[in-house]
């Protein structure tokens, strides 16, 4: 078998190179008649002297094609080394690869000081890449100590080395657009919204009801919680009693326990992942359900399905802690300055609009849709005013707008209802509502196109109505990408192409289909991609495995956003840290794409979107500015590296 293959490859060698060359002039040399007859019946000793001859020969030829090859080799290395075509076609190909990338169009139009702002922030990353007080991992032998870490690895994990990186300091400072995919309960985090809950007005009717009684340390661990504001009446329940009921249904007992009585009775010898300052036991325990932990979400056992339960029990308990009419009132004023403060000019948020409810402090009231959009439209014309008369109305000139949501997982029936909801808020907030969303996990049902007739109907009505709710779906944020069951033609990509949205929510999956790209493009189809979100919820392992420079790269229009911050620890400035750090071609003029893309995808008039552009133009001039007089100096004494 082997030396049947030798002997095909042999064949197939093409002539002039190496043994069959040789092979055939031996042969020829062997048969040439002039020089050595064939003889008949030769003698055996004859025979063998022919063959020493033979080999004799054989290696004397083998020598004289060595020989020629090293003269020729060298040369042809002579040669090679004063010729410079390879060179400037290598030039060439990489300047025909820039021209084409998806941040030229920005980088064209670069200022000195955005190219000089580039130059800082490429050599800063570098550095930091092997510094070993921020990350330090260099190729080598040597086993790495467990306080050396990668750039762009695991997001938690790098926390607290990104907060001390110079790169980070740079995202927060620059100028970012639009949020354009933001789940309402999740701007602020747990620890600004406890002292609402525990505040005098509440101590009477915040709840909290537990999945089981805590007893054992395991009760503790794996209970789930979710709080309610309910009316000072309420029967309640002790959470710590081993008969503790959680049942709602119950006829005999009620699940709810006062919050304040909860963290009286909370016991302190319980371990917590990290320690708050100014939170109690309880609330550090409640906070480490309610986002996800480096434990829960890169433990050796956890999976795709486990993580999201975790971030779907963190969503349940932030969700009572938050829709209630006075903290709700509050949260619209401190979510906008929590935006101003991350540079962010405007953002469409994503409520669950599902409950048609939320009660009011006392727990007595209920306040309606209706009475919700208006406590938004009020706070944000009071921020608005408020930033007027500072004269920082420029930081968030166009307020929020509300992209209506409900969950993928409700009948068909429920479906038409929502979107007879959808519609009426749109008309009695018209410059509020902007778009309508389907949420939870794309792998489970049902799929975009479940609801395909109901979907078209709704764009009809609106057309009728002269109104404009553009879908912006959660899509292709899934490895399976089967839109919920065993079958990859549900998946949502296809849908969400075929239903026009305008926008669709991560689109990780759409490099499996090379076909949707170019719809995706010739229809103007924005990605809100969310990697820090992707990389917790487990699509990815960290930044640098996330597909955002390949979709990029691919030419679709992509904005940065971070889905439920709260929920992740991060922050949009997070987001563009993750990128500048997770591909080392990122540049500070794609982070201005991106920027701008954000703007121009949004749902802001034309005329509000060049009003936008003209004031990020101007604050990103600034920002590159600064960066040049706050990091000049420190690059400019940083080795260059090669
Ligand atoms: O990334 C996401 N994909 C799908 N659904 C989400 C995501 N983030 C939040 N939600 C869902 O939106 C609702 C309100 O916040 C919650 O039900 C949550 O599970």
């Amino acid at each position: 078998m082997v030396e049947d293959r030798t002997k095909r490859r042999r064949f197939h060698e093409p002539h002039g190179t190496s043994n069959y060359k040789i092979d055939m002039e031996l042969h020829l040399s062997l048969n040439d008649e002039s020089t050595s007859p064939r003889p008949h019946k030769q003698p055996m000793q004859s025979l063998m002297a022919v063959r020493e001859s033979a080999t004799d020969m054989r290696s004397k030829l083998l020598s004289d094609r060595e020989n020629e090859a090293q003269d020729l080799l060298k040369s042809q290395f002579d040669l090679m080394e004063a010729d410079d075509t390879y060179h400037q076609k290598r030039a060439a190909l990489l300047l025909d690869e820039k021209t084409h990338r998806w941040d030229e169009p920005a980088r064209h139009r670069a200022s000195q000081a955005e190219q000089k702002a580039q130059n800082i922030i490429t050599k800063i990353r570098e550095h930091e890449r092997i510094d070993p007080t921020i990350y330090g991992n260099l190729p080598g032998e040597a086993v790495p100590d467990a306080q050396t870490r990668d750039m762009g690895g695991r997001f938690l994990v790098n926390k607290p080395s990104i907060e001390r990186s110079k790169v980070f300091e740079i995202a927060k400072m620059m100028p970012k657009g639009s949020h354009l995919h933001l789940h309402f309960n999740s701007e602020l985090p747990p620890e600004v919204l406890f002292p609402h809950a525990r505040s005098a007005e509440m101590a009477k009717t915040m709840f909290i009801r537990s999945t089981r009684p805590l007893c054992a340390k395991s009760d503790f661990a794996n209970s789930e919680i979710v709080f309610n504001v309910l009316p000072d009446d309420t029967q309640t329940s002790d959470i710590f009693d081993p008969n503790y009921n959680s049942d709602l249904q119950s006829q005999t007992s009620s699940p709810w326990m006062l919050w304040a009585d909860f963290r009286q009775k909370f016991p302190t010898d319980l371990a917590h992942e990290v320690v708050v300052e100014d939170m109690d036991e309880a609330e550090s325990w409640a906070r480490e359900k309610m986002t996800l932990t480096v434990h829960g979400t890169y433990d050796k056992h956890q999976t795709h399905n486990g993580t999201w339960a975790c971030f779907n029990q963190g969503t349940r308990a932030f969700k009572g802690l938050l829709n209630y009419e006075g903290i709700y009132r509050w949260y619209i004023g401190n979510a906008i300055e929590s935006m101003i403060s991350d540079k962010v000019m405007y953002a469409e948020l994503r409520p669950m609009l599902l409950d048609k409810t939320i009660p009011s402090n006392d727990g007595r009231r209920k306040l309606d849709h209706r009475e919700q959009m208006t406590i938004i439209c009020e706070e944000i014309e009071k921020k608005r005013t408020e930033l007027d008369a500072a004269g920082n109305l420029d930081k968030f000139p166009f307020g929020l707008k509300i992209i209506y949501c409900t969950p993928r997982s409700i009948p068909r029936k429920r479906m038409q209802t929502e979107l007879q909801d959808c519609i009426k808020l749109k008309l009695q907030f018209p410059h509020l509502i902007c778009g309508f969303d389907l949420v939870g996990a794309e792998d489970r049902p049902n799929n975009v196109g479940f609801y395909a007739d109901l979907l078209l109907a709704f764009t009809k009505t609106c057309e009728g109505l002269n109104i404009s709710i553009p879908f912006m779906f959660h899509a292709g944020e899934t490895l399976l990408d089967t839109g919920g069951s065993s079958n990859p033609d549900n998946s949502n990509l296809y849908d969400s192409l075929l239903l026009n949205a305008k926008r669709i929510g991560h689109g990780y999956a759409l490099l499996k289909h090379p076909l949707l790209v170019e719809k995706y493009k010739a229809q103007n189809i924005c990605l809100e991609l969310c990697p820090i979100s992707n990389e917790l919820l487990h699509l990815c392992g960290n930044a640098r495995q996330h597909p955002y420079p390949q979709l990029l790269a691919a030419g679709l229009h992509c904005t940065l956003n971070a889905d439920n911050p709260s929920l992740f620890s991060s922050s949009l400035s997070h987001e563009f840290h993750q990128v500048m750090v997770g591909d080392p071609r990122m540049t500070i003029h794609g982070w201005k794409q991106l920027a701008e893309w954000s703007l121009e995808h949004s749902c802001l008039t034309a005329e509000e979107i060049g009003r936008a552009l003209e004031i990020h133009r101007r604050d990103w001039e600034g920002f590159c500015e600064w960066v040049v007089e706050t990091y000049g100096l420190f690059a400019d004494g940083l080795a260059e590296l090669e």
